[in-house]
C-alpha cells in the first residue's frame, strides 16, 4: 500500500533532526595530526610571548644615552663585552661605553635599553679587545621586541569550537600543546542499497550501474570532519537488509543509507523502518532535490534514509547530516555559511518546492555572483564535481532571473 507522504518545510526538517544530536567526548591527538580537528577547549596564554625581551635584529645591544652624542661624522665606539646568539643570555649587566653582540631573538642584556642594526655599525678590534663604532643615535626602548607584546598572559585566544588550521597549530605549539584536545569524530555507518549497484573495481553490466553514492558520502563524511564506516551495498532483499541494518545500527554513532526510500517496487526502507520499530521522524522534505530524504530514530540513534539520485543524496546529506555531525563535534558554526550573491544567469524552472541548486560561485567585479554547476536534475552526477555552493531558490515562483539575488550556502573544503 502507497502510504501518503506529507512534505515538511527545509527548516522544520533539520529541526527535527538537530534535536536528537549527540554531543561527541573529548579526546587528545598529537600536534602533528591536529589540523582541521575540533578544539574542545578555549586556549589561553599561560604565559607571554615573546617571554622576554629580545632583539628584533642581528646588531649590538647598548646604552641608548651612550649613543646620544654620535653624529654621523663623530662616531661612537663601544668595547664589545659580550656576542650571544638566540637561545643564549648574557649574565653580566652591560655599563656605560659597553656593547653586546646580539642576534635576532636574543633577550636584551640587563643595562642595554636599545639595539643597534648591525649595517649602522664596524665592528674592530684593537690591543686584543673587541670594539664597535656606532654610526647612529638611538633612542630610549628603539629596535627592542618587548615582552608579551604578541599576547599577553590570560588572553583568550581561540575559542573551543573551532576548527584547528595551521595558523593555531601555531599558537598551540608555542603553548607547549604536545597533545591537543579535540572532539572525537563521530564514526558514520554508510550503506547502499540497490540491486542495480556494483562496487567501483566490478565490471558494468546490463542494466547495472556504479555505487558512487556511498564513495560520495564517504568524501561529504571526511569533509565533515566525520568518520565513516562504510559496510557495502545491500541487494533489494528485505530479509537480508533488516538484519544487516539492525546490526550497524548497534556499532555506530548514526546510520546513512542511500536509494529504496521513495515508492517504487523494490524501495524497501520504509518497510524496514517498520519492521525495526523505528520512529520516522519525516519523510518527504518541501525541497528539490531530496524530497523524499526520510530521517528516523531507533532507540534514539538516528538513521538517515537517503535518496539513491546523486544530487539528491548529495544535498540531503548536507543540509540535514552535516549539522548533526558540527552538534557531535561542538563546533562554534553549525552547518553551511551562507552569503547573498548574484544570479549569474536565468533560472525559468518553476517549482512549488525550494530549491538546493548545485551551484558555482565567484568573485566577479567586487560581487558575489553564482551560477548552476551544470545540468539541474536530482539523478545527475556531473555537476557535483564543479559544486562550490547550493543557490537556494524558495518555491512558489515563475523562477529567477539573473540579477535576483539568491542565498547561497557555501560547501566548504
Ligand atoms: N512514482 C514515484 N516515483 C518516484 C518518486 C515519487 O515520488 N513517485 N520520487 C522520485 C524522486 S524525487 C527520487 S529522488 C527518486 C528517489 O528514489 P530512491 O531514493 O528510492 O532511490 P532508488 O529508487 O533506490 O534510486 C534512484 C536512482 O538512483 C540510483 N542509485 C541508487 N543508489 C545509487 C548509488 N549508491 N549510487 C549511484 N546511483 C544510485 C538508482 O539506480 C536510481 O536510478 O525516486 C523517484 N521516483
Ligand atoms: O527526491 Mo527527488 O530528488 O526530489 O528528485
Amino acid at each position: 500500500m502507497l502510504n501518503e507522504r506529507n512534505p515538511i518545510p527545509v527548516l522544520e526538517a533539520i529541526k527535527r533532526v538537530t534535536t536528537y544530536y549527540k554531543k561527541g567526548e573529548t579526546e587528545y591527538t598529537a600536534i602533528t595530526n591536529a589540523h582541521n580537528r575540533v578544539l574542545a577547549e578555549d586556549l589561553i596564554a599561560d604565559h607571554d610571548v615573546p617571554l622576554f625581551d629580545r632583539s628584533p635584529y642581528d646588531g649590538y645591544a647598548l646604552r641608548s644615552e651612550d649613543t646620544a652624542e654620535v653624529m654621523e661624522k663623530t662616531p661612537k665606539i663601544l668595547e664589545v663585552v659580550g656576542h650571544i646568539g638566540a637561545g643564549s643570555v648574557y649574565h653580566k649587566k652591560i655599563e656605560n661605553s659597553q656593547a653586546v653582540r646580539i642576534m635576532t631573538g636574543a633577550p636584551i642584556p640587563d643595562g642595554a635599553d636599545a639595539i643597534i642594526m648591525l649595517e649602522d655599525t664596524t665592528a674592530f678590534e684593537e690591543d686584543g679587545k673587541s670594539f664597535v663604532s656606532i654610526k647612529k643615535a638611538l633612542q630610549h626602548h628603539q629596535n627592542i621586541s618587548f615582552q608579551g607584546e604578541d599576547v599577553t598572559k590570560g588572553t583568550a585566544l581561540v575559542k573551543k569550537g573551532t576548527v584547528i588550521n595551521p595558523g593555531i597549530i601555531a599558537l598551540l605549539a608555542t603553548f607547549g600543546y604536545a597533545q591537543v584536545p579535540v572532539s572525537k569524530k563521530p564514526v558514520i555507518g554508510v550503506i547502499a542499497t540497490g540491486s542495480e549497484l556494483v562496487e567501483v573495481d566490478q565490471p558494468l553490466e546490463p542494466g547495472k550501474i556504479r555505487n558512487s553514492n556511498a564513495y560520495m558520502m564517504i568524501g561529504q563524511l571526511q569533509r565533515a570532519g566525520a568518520i565513516p564506516k562504510y559496510y557495502g551495498s545491500l541487494p533489494d532483499n528485505l530479509a537480508e537488509s533488516l538484519k544487516k541494518i539492525s546490526k550497524v545500527m548497534q556499532e555506530v554513532d548514526f546510520l546513512i543509507t542511500t536509494g529504496g526510500v521513495s515508492v517504487g517496487d523494490f524501495d524497501l526502507l520504509p518497510e524496514i523502518y517498520q519492521e525495526l520499530g523505528a520512529d520516522v521522524l519525516f519523510n518527504k522534505v518541501a525541497m528539490r532535490p531530496g524530497s523524499v530524504t526520510t530521517v528516523a530514530t531507533i532507540n534514539d540513534t538516528l538513521l538517515y534514509g537517503l535518496s539513491g539520485n546523486p544530487s539528491a543524496c548529495y544535498v540531503g546529506f548536507e543540509l540535514f547530516t552535516r549539522p548533526i555531525i558540527d552538534y557531535f563535534l561542538a563546533k562554534e558554526t553549525i552547518g553551511m555559511q551562507q552569503e547573498q550573491a548574484t544570479l549569474a544567469v536565468d533560472f525559468l524552472k518553476t517549482n512549488p518546492f525550494d530549491r538546493f541548486i548545485r551551484g558555482r560561485y565567484e568573485i566577479k567585479n567586487g560581487l558575489l555572483v553564482t551560477e548552476p554547476a551544470g545540468k539541474d536534475k536530482s539523478n545527475m552526477v556531473h555537476s557535483l564535481a564543479k559544486a562550490n555552493c547550493f543557490i537556494q531558490l524558495p518555491g512558489g515562483t515563475e523562477g529567477y532571473k539573473k540579477g535576483d539575488q539568491v542565498t547561497i550556502h557555501l560547501l566548504g573544503e
